[in-house]
């Protein structure tokens, strides 16, 4: 039996194996945050004369790909990306995704609204029917943390302050419990609209093109056809 870390290692090997054919010595990856993109990050390295450089989607993911030899370029200087590789909290069929248990969800939503294809890697306890299972993390400005609150309960929703954090932005995240979504990208434009929210953690209306999901039966591969 597998463990999830051996799992989002698998994960992370097939995206590389998906991705590294692709690259051309003048490409830039978008590349996003958390454990699992950390392996991706680590099995890239290597590679690293296969493509010109990365943009990254957090401090962190910077910080590595930087430490491991990996050009980090801004992404203003950059204006367009083939491909964005990043993990997800929650994935479901149509691949909607939930994001942001890391904190880094903004950049990551804007890095990705870039790429021309966004691969989502995940072990196969990510995948689920319908997203709601994992709190829907928010990046709000903080003077208007309670206003988004109040607005979020109107939906439904519990929200809770994650403590001692502060995003890369500068701003706070409200991890809000008990959302129903009916409609993912609707939802998304909903939150959206609220004065005071940065970005939320829904990613409908800027989802995956793949899902590489790992399990104990090896890496499957979801596909959305146009
Ligand atoms: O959205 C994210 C960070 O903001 C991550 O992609 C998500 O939290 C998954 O992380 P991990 O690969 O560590 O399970």
């Amino acid at each position: 039996m597998l463990t999830q870390d051996e799992l989002k290692q698998q994960a992370a090997q097939a995206a590389l194996d998906d991705v590294l054919p692709q690259l051309q010595p003048d490409s830039i990856l978008g590349v996003g945050t958390g454990s699992t993109v950390d392996r991706f990050i680590d099995l890239l390295a290597p590679h690293r004369g296969a493509f010109r450089a990365a943009v990254s989607s957090s401090e962190r993911s910077t910080r590595r790909m930087q430490a491991a030899g990996i050009q980090v370029l801004d992404l203003n200087e950059v204006s367009s990306l083939a491909l964005y590789v990043d993990g997800a909290d929650e994935i479901d069929h149509q691949l909607n995704m939930i994001k942001g248990g890391g904190g880094a969800l903004t950049r990551e939503k804007i890095v990705a609204s870039v790429a021309d294809r966004f691969v989502c890697i995940v072990d196969e306890s990510k995948l689920v029917e319908r997203l709601g299972g994992f709190p829907l993390p928010i990046e709000v400005i903080p003077l208007a943390r309670e206003a988004v609150a109040r607005e979020v309960r109107q939906l439904g929703g519990q929200p809770r302050l994650r403590e001692g954090f502060t995003t890369d932005n500068g701003n706070q995240i409200l991890d809000v419990a008990g959302l129903r979504y009916g409609d993912p990208a609707e939802f998304e434009a909903l939150l959206n609209n609220i004065p005071g929210v940065v970005c939320c953690g829904l990613f409908a209306i800027s989802g995956a093109q793949v899902a590489l999901v790992a399990g104990q039966a090896g890496v499957s591969r979801l596909e959305l056809r146009d």
